[in-house]
């Protein structure tokens, strides 16, 4: 089977749009490799479809420039930009058969029917709906129609595709299972694709680089686990990893506890964070909390606990400990996995 190859990568500088007095889109600067696999996330609201608009062509930027392979796509209509865009409300026509919607694209642009029957069975076979051509929309699956939807950009084998929530109507259980195929079919293909997905799971699984978006600017951008690792800020802390990290102030008595595991000196000002994954239950712990909540999640359990100063703290620990609401526990913090903000909230 032939492999497309990468058509080239996708860079955005300072991309800005606005929508009367909405800044949806505040300054953007992003480089997507060829063939680097980037999603996108944020808060609803925080600009990344907008994001996608402006890279197909369905929007023009107030200022900035999108650029793929290179050369700069201001002028260039959204037809004749080689950008493929799939959206979470798939759209496919009820009255066509599957083959026939995967067509659709390569013969408006006039492809000769055959040609374009090539392509589809081409791009059906990589998808694995290869049996399902000559069925309607409304006798395939959900994750089946999704596929469609993804053939149907695939047949355009363009350099950059733009994926906007594409799972986001599956359950729980086809998710999962098309973002494996999702993953693999990236591998296959190697294009350039940028994914926005508010599915931090997603976004922590898929992509080869994350890219962190709040009001229309990007917080941060690195390889998901970096930014796990090490949030630049306090918003991008506590958007990514779930439940989120605890933040409590550096000044109160339970951040001295946790600013003194950190440095052995006073910490004031700003902020410390400590993901529930890095705090341990251990009964010589510095930490004295009372439990009020326990989540049992099967292969753990949540504890929302209230520890030094009446501030929560939330907690995982294995499962079927036996902890019940007013225990008493005593908690002991890595030293090595504490977080500093200053006052800004940015990462110190
Ligand atoms: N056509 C429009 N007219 C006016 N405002 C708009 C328009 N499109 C988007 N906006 C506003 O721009 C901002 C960014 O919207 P955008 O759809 O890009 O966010 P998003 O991050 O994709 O959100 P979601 O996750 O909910 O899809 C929002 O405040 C939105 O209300």
């Amino acid at each position: 089977m032939t492999v497309t190859t990468a058509g080239g990568g996708l860079r955005l500088t300072g991309l800005a749009k606005a929508y009367g007095p909405v800044r949806a889109v505040d300054g953007v600067d992003l480089d997507v490799p060829a063939g680097e696999l980037v999603t996108v996330v944020g808060p609803s609201g925080s600009g990344k479809s907008t994001v996608l608009r402006l890279i197909a062509g369905l929007e023009r930027p107030d200022a900035g420039t999108v650029a793929v392979g290179g050369q700069d796509l201001r002028d260039v209509p959204p037809h004749r930009r080689s950008v493929a865009m799939v959206f979470q409300d798939y759209a496919l026509y009820p009255h066509l058969t599957v083959r026939e919607n995967i067509m659709f694209g390569p013969r408006v642009r006039k492809v000769p029917k055959d040609e374009a029957r090539r392509q589809a069975a081409d791009a059906a076979h990589r998808l694995g709906i290869a049996d399902l051509l000559d069925r309607y929309p409304d006798q395939v699956s959900g994750g089946q129609r999704q596929r469609v939807a993804l053939a149907r950009a695939l047949v355009r084998s363009p350099a950059v595709y733009l994926l906007d929530e594409p799972l986001a109507s599956l359950d729980a259980q086809l998710r999962l299972t098309t973002r494996t195929d999702l993953l693999a079919l990236h591998r296959r293909l190697g294009a350039t694709t940028l994914h926005v997905t508010h599915d931090q799971a997603e976004a922590m699984t898929l992509g080869d680089r994350v890219v962190v978006m709040e009001g229309g600017r990007v917080r941060q951008a690195g390889p998901p686990q970096e930014v796990y690792d090490a949030p630049a800020d306090t918003f991008v802390a506590r958007f990514l990893g779930s439940p989120p990290m605890n933040l409590v102030p550096a000044g109160g008595l339970l951040g001295g506890l946790l600013g003194g595991a950190i440095s052995g000196k006073d910490t004031d000002g700003g902020t410390v964070g400590i993901r529930p994954e890095d705090l341990a239950l251990d009964p010589a712990g510095p930490l004295e909390a009372t439990v009020e909540t326990v989540e049992t999640l099967g292969s753990e359990a949540v504890l929302l606990t209230r520890g030094p100063d009446g501030v929560r703290l939330t907690v995982r620990t294995p499962p079927r400990l036996g902890l019940r609401p007013g225990d008493a526990v005593r908690l002991r913090p890595d030293p090595d996995r504490l977080h500093r903000f200053d006052a800004a909230g940015r990462r110190v």
